[in-house]
């Protein structure tokens, strides 16, 4: 008889936490995003955050949106998450594997999305489903076979004391 525990959190659950608790790294006041790079058998390659660039100060470079002059602004700075998991990869090819993230990706990060050779693309958040980036983006996923599937909520709540 198998005493098994039978409320351990599924792969779903699993990398989406990862993806949020990369998130949670972000100095980004307004959005926080996480994301987690998974092989086809279920091992975690990568993670990532949004965040300026290595030696581009999180303490001097702008973290505002609204100012005129958009060299005042974070747009022009900021690494998506999504792109940070993939540079931040290591092993070589991420050929077949999945991202988790918790918004869905812009029409840059799935340029290198798609030509990384990630093939799904699992995500939570979509807020930014009416903007050209994401319209486009999803139009590339499309053409180029990469799936997206929203991330079901199960409700679950994980607590961690840290
Ligand atoms: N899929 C995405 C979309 C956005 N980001 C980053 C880029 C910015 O740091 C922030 C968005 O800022 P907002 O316009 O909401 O103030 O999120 C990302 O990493 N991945
Ligand atoms: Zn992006």
């Amino acid at each position: 008889m198998s005493d098994k525990r039978e409320d351990y959190i599924s792969w779903d659950e699993y990398f989406m936490a990862v993806a949020q608790l990369a998130g949670m790294r972000s100095k980004d006041p307004h959005t926080q995003v996480g994301a987690c790079i998974v092989s086809e058998d279920n091992k975690i390659l990568s993670m990532g955050y949004n965040g300026f660039p290595r030696g581009c100060s999180d303490d001097e470079f702008p973290w505002g949106k609204t100012s005129e002059n958009p060299l005042e602004n974070k747009y022009l700075y900021t690494t998506h998450s999504e792109l940070n998991a993939i540079l931040n990869y290591r092993g070589g090819s991420l050929e077949g594997a999945k991202l988790y993230v918790t918004l869905f990706p812009c029409n840059e990060c799935c340029k290198a999305i798609i030509q990384a050779g990630i093939k799904t693309v699992i995500y939570d958040c979509d807020k930014y489903a009416d903007t050209p980036s994401v319209i486009a983006s999803k139009r590339m996923m499309k053409a180029s076979g990469v799936t997206f599937q929203k991330y079901h909520r199960t409700g679950r709540e994980i607590t961690m004391s840290l």
